[in-house]
């Protein structure tokens, strides 16, 4: 059975709440209604004024009330309260996604708020920028990136399928995995790296000449410190809610620099050449396997 998805209530019009109503009206025009609700009116004004929304309003039940799917999108820690302060507003057979960059925590807390007939999807664009806000938001943010679902076997099956079509709109790549596996892949491949970059621009902090060294800095620096400009606020709360498999991957990531560090010491010049030729042969296939995975035609029934 399919449900008729025609009014969307998004919470939190930022990059990624503003990027899925723009997708969203581009996608179906005036079919679908989106309801843009945030607790900043001038990026409610911002979102209207963009289209990605037909309606806003900063009062969260009131914009929930008749919606067939909530798409939960602010910062991992504000989304329980919000959960509970709608809760009691949702209408019967309403399906509540959300967006967060880490998903058992989320899992944990939402599901317990949610009354019966209320089906919880959650969810997480593997799609994103360094830059926050409405302003940044962008229609085709999504499209040909992997959107992740993580529902459990309990989950309504509609419900997913609901979900899935409605995501299938902004042209991302849908997948299902378990949440559990979904928070140790995104530690290692989106949560360390968030770190890195960071640890490499704090590490300017130690050098002598500061100001030659920012000078300096060229193509290399860039490119392996873009995600450093992301937001504080949002990644505080990721590594407050994937504590464990984040620590761990770090304590990994530690490790491999106590290695080439020692070796460069000792001038150990094969294991420092190792330690390139192995991430060099890795990330050659990675690409490689990024490039099938692009050209297979999307499966998503767009
Ligand atoms: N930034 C990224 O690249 C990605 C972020 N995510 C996840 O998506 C979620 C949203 O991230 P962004 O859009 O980047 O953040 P953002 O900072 O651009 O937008 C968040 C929005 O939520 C609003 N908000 C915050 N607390 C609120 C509250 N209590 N009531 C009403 N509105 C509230 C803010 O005013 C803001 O407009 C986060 O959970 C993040 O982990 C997922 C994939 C990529
Ligand atoms: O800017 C980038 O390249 C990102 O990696 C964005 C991003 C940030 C957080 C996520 O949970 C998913 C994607």
């Amino acid at each position: 059975m399919r449900l008729a998805i025609r009014r969307i209530a998004i919470l939190g019009m930022g990059l990624i709440g503003g990027s899925l109503g723009l997708a969203f009206k581009a996608a179906r025009g005036g079919k679908v209604e989106v309801i843009g609700i945030d607790n900043n009116e001038l990026s409610l004004i911002k979102a209207r004024q963009r289209g990605a929304a037909d309606i806003v309003t900063t009062d969260a039940r009131a914009g929930v009330a008749n919606a067939d799917m909530i798409f939960i999108c602010t910062p991992v820690l504000q989304a329980a309260a919000l959960v509970k302060e709608i809760a009691p507003y949702l209408k019967q057979g309403a399906i509540l996604t959300d967006t967060g960059s880490t998903k058992s925590y989320l899992i944990e807390q939402i599901s317990a708020l949610l009354p019966c007939g209320i089906h919880y999807v959650p969810g997480h664009p593997m799609a994103g920028r360094e830059k926050s806000g409405i302003e940044a938001a962008d229609s085709t943010l999504f499209r040909d990136k992997w959107y992740i679902l993580t529902p459990s076997g309990a989950d309504n099956a509609t419900a997913v399928e609901a979900v899935r079509q409605v995501i299938s709109w902004t042209g991302a790549r849908i997948t299902e995995m378990d949440a559990e596996r979904h928070d140790w892949c995104t530690a290692l491949i989106s949560h360390v790296p968030h770190i890195g970059a960071a640890a490499l621009v704090n590490l300017l902090a130690y050098s002598e000449d500061q100001d030659s060294s920012i000078k300096l800095a060229g193509g290399g620096f860039r490119d392996t410190t873009r995600i450093a400009s992301s937001n504080a606020d949002m990644w505080a709360d990721v590594c407050m809610t994937n504590a464990a498999p984040i620590a761990d991957s770090l304590d990994k990531f530690s490790q491999l620099i106590g290695q080439v560090s020692q070796a460069i010491r000792q001038g150990d010049r094969a294991s420092i050449h190792q330690f390139f030729a192995n991430a060099k042969e890795r990330r050659d296939e990675l690409l490689k396997l990024e490039e099938v995975v692009t050209e297979q035609p999307l499966s998503n029934g767009r």
